[in-house]
């Protein structure tokens, strides 16, 4: 059994990938951490003032954070520090934290980061790529659309879709929105955030030339889905060598 503790335990993602680790039948769920101290799915959660003690009382093989950037930094600081493995969902990290992430899990432990744990939104990243290949001189615009409580904007899948594109059709000004008189458009990657209701998470790319428009979407309707890529994630990242790696790695694409 990989024993397997969650940091944002009693968040929305982490009370999904709590329920689907205990009805698994080869991860076992040994504690989890948040805020305040409580309780799920029988296991004991610890306050992330106590991760240290709690690592080292649980023993965990791989940890998993679902939380906030500016927490999900020290969490993976003292799963480093106590060599346990990652997987990591959080998002909104800027440019410096996820340096220091990186420079904190190289040569130390295995970690899986993906901003979107969905096998079907790694298959949309890579038709996303092949389409900016070839439609370098179309208008791209991307919008995305979230449930009410999310905290960070742009999502970090829509960052990752942004980061592709740039891969591909060179370094591009990020355009969120637009209002008043903007005159003709320049050569912008529009950027445009939905949030409302209980929306799981939408993702489309627009890309706009004469006479046509291609549209690539994805739509969740289950947190679920991104659970199930978490749990492969867990069972792919036990023993790997110490390195940062993605949802490719994990599904061979
Ligand atoms: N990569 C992916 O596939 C997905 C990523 N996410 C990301 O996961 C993160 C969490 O999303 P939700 O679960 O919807 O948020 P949420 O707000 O429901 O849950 C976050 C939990 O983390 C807890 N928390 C805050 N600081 C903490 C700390 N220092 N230590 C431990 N726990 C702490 C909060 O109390 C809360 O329970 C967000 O960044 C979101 O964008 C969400 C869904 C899928
Ligand atoms: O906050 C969420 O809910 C989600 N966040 C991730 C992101 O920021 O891309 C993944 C998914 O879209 C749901």
């Amino acid at each position: 059994m990989i024993k397997v503790a969650i940091c944002g335990a009693l968040g929305r993602m982490g009370q999904t990938i709590g329920k689907m680790v205990d009805e698994s039948d080869d991860l076992e769920l040994v504690g989890g951490v948040d805020v305040k101290a409580g309780s799920t799915f029988g296991v004991e959660v610890f306050p992330s003032t106590e991760i240290e003690k709690f690592l080292e009382e649980k023993k965990p093989d791989v940890i998993v954070d679902f939380t906030i950037a500016s927490a999900a930094v020290g969490n993976i600081r003292a799963a480093s520090k106590h060599k346990v493995a990652l997987v990591v969902g959080t998002t909104g990290f800027t440019p410096e934290q996820r340096s220091e992430i990186n420079s904190m899990i190289e040569g130390n432990v295995p970690a899986v980061i993906s901003s979107n744990f969905s096998v079907g939104v790694n298959i949309f990243w890579k038709l996303v790529r092949e389409a900016a290949k070839r439609l370098g001189d179309y208008d791209i615009e991307v919008i995305e659309a979230h449930h009410h409580f999310k905290k960070d904007a742009p999502s970090g899948t829509a960052n990752t879709i942004i980061d592709i594109i740039k891969q591909e059709v060179g370094d591009r000004e990020e355009m969120y929105g637009r209002k008043g008189m903007v005159g003709e458009r320049g050569n912008e990657i529009g950027v445009h955030v939905i949030r409302g209701g209980d929306i799981v998470g939408d993702h489309s790319v627009l890309f706009a030339g004469n006479n046509e428009v291609i549209e690539l979407s994805h739509r969740a309707s289950d947190r679920a889905v991104f659970a199930h890529g978490v749990l492969r994630s867990i069972r792919w990242v036990y023993g790997k060598s110490p390195a940062v790696y993605s949802m490719n790695d994990v599904l061979n694409l």
